[in-house]
């Protein structure tokens, strides 16, 4: 079997809302695939009681019939669904990555990231690229409608995972139609520091450019005790904090590697405080999907 294994993704970075996204180097889903004369999925791992094993309603099946590539296809779920990490994502993009090798179709790295992104729609109910462009292409990424942008970043983040769900779905649905002016602004000025900082592996300038006024604090209320998590994490010296993807999981960026345990453990204390059970991923961000071999 060929086996791939795609990295979980944190999307939005705050100030990118549906445009910003990054690889992280833990956790990942690992997607293996044999050739078959229609597509059969199976899935293990963590969450897989949530993750359907119909081909149409699976990420990942929904990959095999764009690339017309009938495949028996194993899901190891590293990514929790619904979880704010693009658990959907990973699997698309691993399947993708998996699927173009097995059949040989010679897709580059972004015709796949558009690929899997309609694997995406299935889920969220829009073909949404964010977060299967860092799983595909790793580091940071920036997609537009006319392309999409890699930045080789490498930055200590720590990606905290409460038990509870929030769904894409429900989490799009809370974010404010429109934007006042002044909102505007300081949402460009946040994006463009955070770039600039991703450019430079700052963290000071990626985290003050995590801020965003407008859908952050929208769905920071469907994440019972994020607030008290954003402030934990901050006095434990994360640079910023925000909303990972949709939620319920909550990034932030560290000044060193070092720094990642204090502010783990301070996340995972607030949350417990809130009487949230949770777990804390020390990670960063990392490589996109990698092929492990046949
Ligand atoms: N291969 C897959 N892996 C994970 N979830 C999947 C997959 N295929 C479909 N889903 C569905 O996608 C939803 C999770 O996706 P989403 O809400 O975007 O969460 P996340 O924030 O983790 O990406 C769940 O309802 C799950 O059943
Ligand atoms: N831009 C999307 C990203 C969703 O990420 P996920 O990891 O929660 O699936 C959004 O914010 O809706």
């Amino acid at each position: 079997m060929l086996t791939v294994r795609a990295p979980a993704t944190s999307a939005n970075l705050g100030s990118g809302f549906d445009v910003f996204g990054v690889a992280l180097t833990r956790p990942a889903d690992v997607v293996r695939v044999e050739r078959a004369s229609e597509t059969t999925i199976e899935v293990t791992g963590a969450g897989a009681e949530f993750v359907p094993t119909e081909p149409a309603e699976n990420t990942a099946g929904v990959v095999a019939r764009e690339l017309d590539a009938p495949a028996h296809i194993e899901i190891d779920k590293g990514v929790r669904p619904s979880s704010g990490l693009g658990s959907s994502a990973s699997s698309a993009a691993g399947a993708a990555v998996a699927l173009n090798e097995l059949y040989d179709r010679g897709l580059s790295r972004e015709e796949l990231v558009w690929l899997a992104a309609e694997g995406e729609a299935v889920v969220s109910g829009e073909a949404h690229a964010d977060n299967v462009a860092p799983s595909i292409l790793g580091g940071f990424t920036i997609v537009t409608d006319e392309g999409i942008t890699r930045i080789d970043a490498d930055l200590p983040v720590v990606v905290c995972l409460p038990e509870t769900v929030v769904s894409t779905r429900e989490a799009r649905g809370v974010v404010p139609e429109s934007v006042e002016m002044d909102q505007m602004v300081e949402t460009v000025g946040n994006a463009s520091t955070l770039v600039a900082g991703m450019c430079r592996d700052d963290p000071e300038l990626v985290g003050r450019g995590l801020t965003d006024p407008v859908v952050t604090p929208a769905r920071a209320d469907l994440i019972e005790g994020y607030d008290a998590v954003a402030d934990a994490a901050r006095e434990a010296g994360a640079t910023g904090v925000t909303v990972s993807g949709a939620g319920p999981g909550v990034l932030a960026v560290c000044r060193d590697c070092d720094q990642r345990r204090a502010v783990a453990s301070a996340m995972v204390g607030a949350f417990g405080e809130a009487g949230v059970d949770a777990q804390a991923y020390q990670t960063g961000i990392g490589r996109g999907a990698e092929i492990l071999g046949e």
